[in-house]
């Protein structure tokens, strides 16, 4: 049951303050978990390090008082040794200090001067305040001690009716505690084990109520008939023998996967990562001409005006032999224009429509929607995904990303998708050579960068700012942008593209890189996903330790994606011995799933994919990369539950309460 914060007597402005910080009933209060837990254990007295210690006063405190502040300095005795303490602004504790009483201090150690600057004193030794504390994530207004008062008022308002979610033989299984247990413990620890029990519980249970979510919604949508499409596999095959290259295996799978899918009974919901320049795209085209070929629309949907330009352009190129009609779709046609498109895809003229998200607008309606291809499943929430779907009845769906995980993390994240995977990069693709140069001049690098302009190549130089920032420190690509259009003025065009353009701008200047009319492109992060210009293989990034790992792969990924050398400079003035062994990593591998499972490691949440925009699922308590061993233990069980357990009680209730929060949520999928 859901109970607002008002049955535990809370005062309205505190309500409030809560409020703040997305807890609006008695159970987020009891699940706004600690973030950390502070240990009261005896410390050594290190050098210049935080000690706790215990003491015996051997003096009277003397109080110094200047302005508004006061300081209280007395003597200890610690093992036999004095100490001088030294505590400011607690001059009040004074009348409750007598000689020969024990203390406890927590502070800083100074061996020179035989002393402690204090942060805190208890007038108690230390096993009377000994014991582990949860330290709370909060908003102005609150402090631990009161929100820790709510959160036990809470727990005994829910006490005896604090119900296992989590069915009994997976609890005996992995010695899991009970629910009611593990939320005291993890509140009210008294020792570490207790919150290592009560961590064990709560993340299973996240996890497996996550893994069951997903097996839901899989197996209601495999129930759910999809249309099973003719296609004339000859026509595919001739298509794909005329490409001017010939398929990698890992493209061939996908392909077969997908055809499978698309002739199947059941509704494709399909995974696609591929590798940067894995060829993705041709994947795509045939996708689409598959399901052409059975007579329906396909629309493919990019996240940038950029990439659906891109994408348009490269499937016109393709299909340029073929009589299919393309059509893009983009925010910034006139309206004419737009009615026009409008118009051709209702009354079924147009069989593919690239676009943006202009793509699934109300206005737009199909004629005989058979498949939606979304690129960069990141930047797509639940709602669009609704959205498009609701354009036709019963859409092949398919989703493409370039940003690499593990396939273990895939499937568990991912588990009412089908998951291929395009690992193998095209033939001949040579490894694009990748330099650590300390600093961030452009100097040591400038003879290697005349060399391949004069040999007709062209060059992305990437920036972390747009402008000078007084903030941030780094290169800002307006100054580098100016700072080389006068170096190579005469012999070469320099342009800029950048995030704070408009569309318009972006697209004129992509363009005219795509088409070599400007042979050095200096931009921010803009370009990093999709852009496609074989032409351009020497890429030079400035401040390369201010982009994650991944990113940075995935911005090497714009150069050598045809069969010349492609090179990378990655310009930092990285001190800290991590960020040099993240660049020197970048030097010696080029796989893009190396590179994310070395994230994942190494750095744990938040660098791999940008965890907040990437889409990803977001856990209140587990940990996607640090659990990942949970988030895949607890996808086996939640399959198992689902096909040998559907019986037990706890896996009935636990899927009611799945559908309906789906419901509430507006997250339900038929
Ligand atoms: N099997 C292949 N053999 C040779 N070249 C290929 C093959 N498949 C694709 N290509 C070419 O490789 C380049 C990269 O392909 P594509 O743009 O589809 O990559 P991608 O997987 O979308 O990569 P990214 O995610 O980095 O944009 C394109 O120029 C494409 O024509």
């Amino acid at each position: 049951m859901e109970y607002d914060l008002k049955v535990l007597k809370i005062n309205k402005n505190k309500i409030e303050q809560l409020n703040e910080l997305s807890i609006y009933t008695v159970k987020d209060l009891v699940q706004h978990y600690p973030y950390r837990f502070e240990e009261m254990l005896e410390t050594p007295l290190h050098d210049e390090s935080k000690v706790i210690i215990e003491a015996q006063l051997i003096d009277e405190p003397k109080i110094f008082y200047k302005g508004r502040f006061s300081r209280l300095t007395f003597h200890v005795n610690y093992h036999e040794e004095p100490l001088t303490i030294t505590i400011f602004n607690r001059h009040f504790l004074k009348k409750n200090m007598q000689v020969g009483m024990m203390l406890t201090i927590i502070g800083k150690y100074s061996a020179s001067k035989k002393a402690i600057t204090a942060s805190d004193l208890k007038l108690k030794n230390l096993k009377e305040i000994s014991g582990i504390t949860p330290v709370y994530s909060l908003k102005e207004g609150l402090t631990q001690k009161s929100f820790q008062g709510y959160v036990n008022k809470a727990l005994n308002f829910y006490k005896g009716h604090i119900a296992n979610i989590i069915p009994l033989y997976l609890c005996q299984k992995y010695h899991l505690i009970d629910k009611e247990d593990a939320l005291f413990k993890i509140h009210q620890p008294q020792t570490r084990s207790d919150v290592i029990s009560a961590l064990r519980y709560l993340k299973y249970e996240e996890f497996f109520k996550f893994q069951m979510t997903m097996q839901y919604i899989k197996q209601n949508r495999t129930q759910n008939i999809g249309i099973s499409k003719l296609i004339d596999k000859e026509k595919v095959t001739h298509f794909i023998e005329k490409l001017p290259f010939q398929l990698t295996d890992d493209q061939k799978k996908v392909i077969d996967d997908i055809l499978i899918d698309l002739t199947s009974q059941k509704l494709m919901y399909r995974f696609v990562q591929g590798d940067v320049g894995s060829g993705k795209t041709v994947v795509a085209a045939i996708s689409l001409y598959a399901n052409y070929l059975a007579g329906y629309q396909g629309a493919m949907m990019a996240p940038t005006e950029i990439l659906a330009l891109q994408h348009y352009q490269s499937l016109k190129k393709m299909f340029k032999k073929y009589k299919i009609n393309i059509a893009l779709l983009t925010g910034h046609l006139s309206q004419k224009e737009k009615n026009d498109i409008y118009q051709q895809l209702e009354n079924g003229q147009i069989d593919i429509i690239i676009g943006t998200h202009a793509l699934f607008q109300e206005k737009v309606q199909y004629n005989q929607l058979g498949l939606v291809i979304t690129d960069e499943q990141h930047r797509f929430g639940v709602e669009q995904r609704k959205a498009l779907k609701d354009k036709g009845n019963k859409v092949d769906f398919l989703v493409m990303t370039a940003t690499p995980i593990p396939r273990t993390l895939a499937i568990s994240l991912y588990g009412d998708m089908d998951v291929s995977t395009i690992k193998t990069l095209p033939n001949g693709r040579k490894k694009v050579i990748t330099k650590f140069i300390k600093g961030t001049s452009m100097r040591p690098i400038l003879k290697d960068l005349k060399d391949y302009l004069l040999k007709g190549g062209q060059c992305y130089v990437v920036c972390p700012l747009v402008n000078e920032s007084e903030a941030i420190t780094g290169r800002n690509a307006s100054d580098i942008s100016k700072a080389m259009a006068q170096y190579f003025k005469g012999q070469y065009e320099v342009g800029l593209v950048h995030g704070q353009m408009s569309d318009e701008e972006k697209n004129k200047i992509m363009n005219a890189f795509k088409e070599n009319k400007i042979q050095i492109l200096v931009s921010t992060t803009v370009i990093e996903v999709g852009v496609d210009v074989s032409n351009a293989n020497m890429m030079v990034i400035y401040n390369a330790e201010r982009f994650g790992l991944s990113q940075l792969h995935q911005l090497r990924g714009r150069v050598g994606r045809s069969k010349e050398q492609g090179y990378c400079y990655l310009l930092s003035e990285a001190t800290h011995s991590e960020q040099k062994e993240r660049l020197e990593f970048l030097e010696n591998h080029h796989d893009g799933f190396e590179v994310s499972e070395y994230d994942l490691k190494i750095r744990g949440p938040g660098d791999l994919l940008g965890q907040k925009q990437s889409g990803l699922p977001t856990f209140m308590i587990g940990d996607i990369f640090k659990d990942y061993h949970i988030l895949e233990i607890t996808r086996k069980d939640a399959f198992e539950a689902m096909n040998q357990h559907q019986d037990d009680e706890k896996i009935i209730k636990l899927l009611s309460e799945i559908k309906n929060n789906l419901i509430k949520n507006n997250e339900y999928i038929d």
